[in-house]
């Protein structure tokens, strides 16, 4: 089966993380994730989670560290998951494909119902 490449921001707001909640009618509904989405045809890794971050919640960022790739197979499809950094520039926090957000510690979010494929992540970055 064909890899989704995904990208996906760990935003900080001074000493505060960014979680987004997956609505009732994406993929993994209601999951929390790390904002983010496919990489286009052409498109680098960091180009992808810039214009994503801006298409989803329409702020702008600077892009800090890579943490490492995560290969995750879920039932109908398989991704690869990209995590970085981040750190937020400028703009007022829209959510425009997400039905919920919230800013937690970095010891908090592992509470949350995340997609699989974040939890490795969650982790490595829990650990820094
Ligand atoms: N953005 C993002 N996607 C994630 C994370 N973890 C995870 O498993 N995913 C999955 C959910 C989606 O199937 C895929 C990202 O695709 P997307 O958000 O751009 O697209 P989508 O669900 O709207 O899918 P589609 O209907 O356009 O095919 O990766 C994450 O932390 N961030």
């Amino acid at each position: 089966m064909k890899t989704i490449n995904v990208t996906c921001a760990i935003i900080q707001f001074d000493d505060k993380i960014l979680a987004v909640q997956r609505s009732e009618t994406m993929k993994l509904p209601l999951k929390w994730e790390f904002p983010g989405g496919k990489i286009e045809t052409g498109e680098s890794e960091i180009d992808c989670i810039k214009r994503e971050i801006f298409e989803e919640l329409n702020i702008k960022i600077e892009v800090k560290e890579k943490l490492t790739s995560v290969t995750h197979q879920y039932p109908n499809f398989k991704i690869k998951l990209i995590p970085f950094i981040v750190e937020y520039l400028s703009g007022e926090l829209k959510l425009r494909e997400h039905c919920g957000f919230l800013l937690a510690y970095k010891n908090e979010l592992i509470n949350l119902d995340w997609a699989e494929a974040d939890v490795p992540i969650l982790k490595e970055f829990i650990e820094l």
